[in-house]
């Protein structure tokens, strides 16, 4: 017998005389050596405090509210503490200082995205800007998106927001119980006249396509939804055991053909010679220089079709929520509305009013710090080791910034719960420009992968609720017990962001307009 049948046979015999149990033995006996050694290791290095985490499945962290599960935390182990789930380390902050210094100042290190299988790998093809890691894509995405959505370029907008806000009014006025819907229809013609110039056809068939493809995706990218996101070893299992993975597939197919087909239809349309001046139209002209291909083009137009649409929209829902528990400051915003158009204006105020409307720049600005939209931004990804306040922090942490606690903080924000718009009120009189949206809060995110519409975002939820104030009294419905049922700040849908729950509102018209000039100067 050679020596190599002879230690297979061994090995054979060693394997019989193994029983089951004596099996699970060795077996339970591996994972604790496992974790033992892990231990060891673990405070060989200094991590942040934070909960034991679990064996093998690492500590729990709640799709729902994470932002406040994640404060919590914060006030038993202090302002950095340290998750793992399932051997995915995760630091949370709950201080601006500490999120400053590390994606602001380390933003080199700090500003990749965890590659998440599910909605990442299968449904976007790793094409989606905002969960693309750091690198050369991400570069290329990003700076053609700049091109499109920076301070100057989106001064070039302002009349398409200011016909958009028109038709948000004449939307409400006809059909007031369905203020939800048009305020989406708002936000999200106002990207798609940007991105592919056209506006939705009345059946506004491809808003509800979108509607659909985002409805999913806030809560497909959260990364504690899907077990193979913190186990990718469940990515090697065959498809009959994971139909998880065809799952996200048809939804890749799905939202790929509605964008891909907004980016040809522009395509076409130059081809046949009209001379389009849209985000989509730049990428088709300068697609030598971008480098993109057409899927990462479709999916870059269509992030940005996407990531506005829902944000900004559920903005506006959260002045609604704020306006009906705080009704004293719609009065104020009122008044100041009334005093610097005329109490008879029949035009909403436009850009060209800004710079009066103070107290109204006050209560957006209020709006982006009370009900953060993006409580946890996107959480960022380090690229290497690094030490921090004396804490090793590895590399591949997940980071997250939890702005809704910045913007909850009594050092900064005194009685934080309150929506109190004079806190921005800027103490000298002074006037405030556009820019001045979006300074004061976090409400868009940190470092370089800070949200590249943040100009055009504050200045649409600006308009809109601007808008919303000039036409109607924003008031709660009555309860049979004659009682206004207010709805609750609370209240959330759902995701990594965060929309209002459903509530109701009367929009109640303040003055007499007439519907058919404001629908011409629409049209024009
Ligand atoms: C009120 C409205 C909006 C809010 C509150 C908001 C907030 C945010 C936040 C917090 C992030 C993550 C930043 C980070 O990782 O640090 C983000 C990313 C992003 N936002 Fe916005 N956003 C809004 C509107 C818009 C608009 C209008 C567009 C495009 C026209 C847009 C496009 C994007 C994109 C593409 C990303 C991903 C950036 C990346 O990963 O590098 N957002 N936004």
């Amino acid at each position: 017998m050679s020596s190599h049948t002879r230690s297979i046979a061994n090995e054979t015999h060693f394997l019989k005389a193994l029983k089951p149990d004596r099996l699970s033995i060795v077996l339970v006996g591996l994972v604790v050596a496992y974790y033992i050694a892990l231990y060891f290791r673990q405070k060989a290095r200094n991590y942040a405090p934070g909960p034991t985490p679990w064996p093998i499945v690492g500590n729990y962290v709640p799709t729902e509210k994470s932002w406040l599960f994640f404060h919590d935390l914060c006030k038993k182990y202090g302002p950095i503490v340290r998750l793992s789930l399932a051997g995915n380390e995760m630091l949370i902050l709950d201080d601006l200082e500490d999120v400053e210094e590390l994606l602001g100042k380390r933003s080199s290190n700090y500003s990749s995205r965890r590659q998440l299988t599910y909605s990442g790998k299968y449904r976007s093809i790793d094409k989606r800007l905002v969960l693309l890691p750091y690198g050369p894509l991400l570069k290329k995405q990003r700076a053609a998106a700049f091109q499109m959505l920076n301070a100057r370029a989106v001064g070039g907008y302002e009349g398409i927001q200011e016909r958009g806000s028109i038709k948000l009014v004449t939307d409400i006025l006809k059909q007031p119980t369905k203020a939800y819907i048009s305020i989406k229809w708002y936000t999200a013609e106002t990207l798609q006249t940007l991105v592919y110039a056209k506006r939705f056809s009345e059946d506004g068939n491809d808003l509800k396509t979108l509607l659909h493809v985002l409805e999913t995706f806030i809560q497909d990218m959260h990364p504690a939804r899907y077990p193979v996101d913190n186990h990718p070893i469940l990515d090697k299992l065959p498809d009959a055991l994971s139909p998880w993975r065809a799952e996200a597939k048809e939804k890749h197919d799905y939202e790929f053909t509605f964008y891909r087909r907004l980016l040809r239809e522009v395509k076409q349309r130059m081809d046949n010679g009209e001379n389009l001046e849209c985000f989509a139209a730049r990428l088709w002209e300068d697609v030598e220089k971008n480098a993109l291909d057409e899927t990462s083009m479709a999916y870059l137009a269509g992030s940005a079709f996407e990531a506005g649409t829902d944000n900004t929209a559920g903005t506006v829902l959260w002045a609604l929520v704020a306006i009906l528990n705080y009704p004293e400051t719609m009065k104020k915003a009122q008044a100041e509305i009334d005093r610097v158009l005329g109490k008879d204006a029949n035009m909403p105020p436009s850009f060209k009013h800004f710079e009066d409307l103070t107290y109204c720049t006050a209560l957006v600005k209020e709006v982006f710090r009370w009900s953060p939209v993006a409580p946890v931004s996107a959480p960022h990804q380090s690229l290497q080791d690094d030490v921090y306040k004396g804490y090793f922090v590895p590399a591949g942490t997940t980071v997250v910034p939890n702005i809704w606690a910045i913007h909850h903080n009594e050092k900064h924000y005194p009685e934080p719960f309150l929506f109190n718009p004079e806190r921005f009120m800027p103490k000298n009189g002074e006037k405030l420009g556009t820019e001045s949206l979006n300074e004061g809060h976090c409400g868009f995110g940190f470092g370089r992968r800070v949200c590249p519409g943040q100009y055009l975002a504050s200045k649409s939820v600006w308009m809109g609720i601007v808008t919303l104030l000039w036409g109607f009294d924003i008031l709660p419905p009555t309860g049979a017990n004659g009682k206004p049922i207010l709805p609750d700040p609370s209240a959330v849908r759902n995701g990594l962001t965060a929309e209002p729950d459903a509530f109701d509102v009367v929009m109640k018209p303040r003055r007499a307009i007439d519907v058919d000039a404001l629908t011409q100067a629409w049209a024009n």
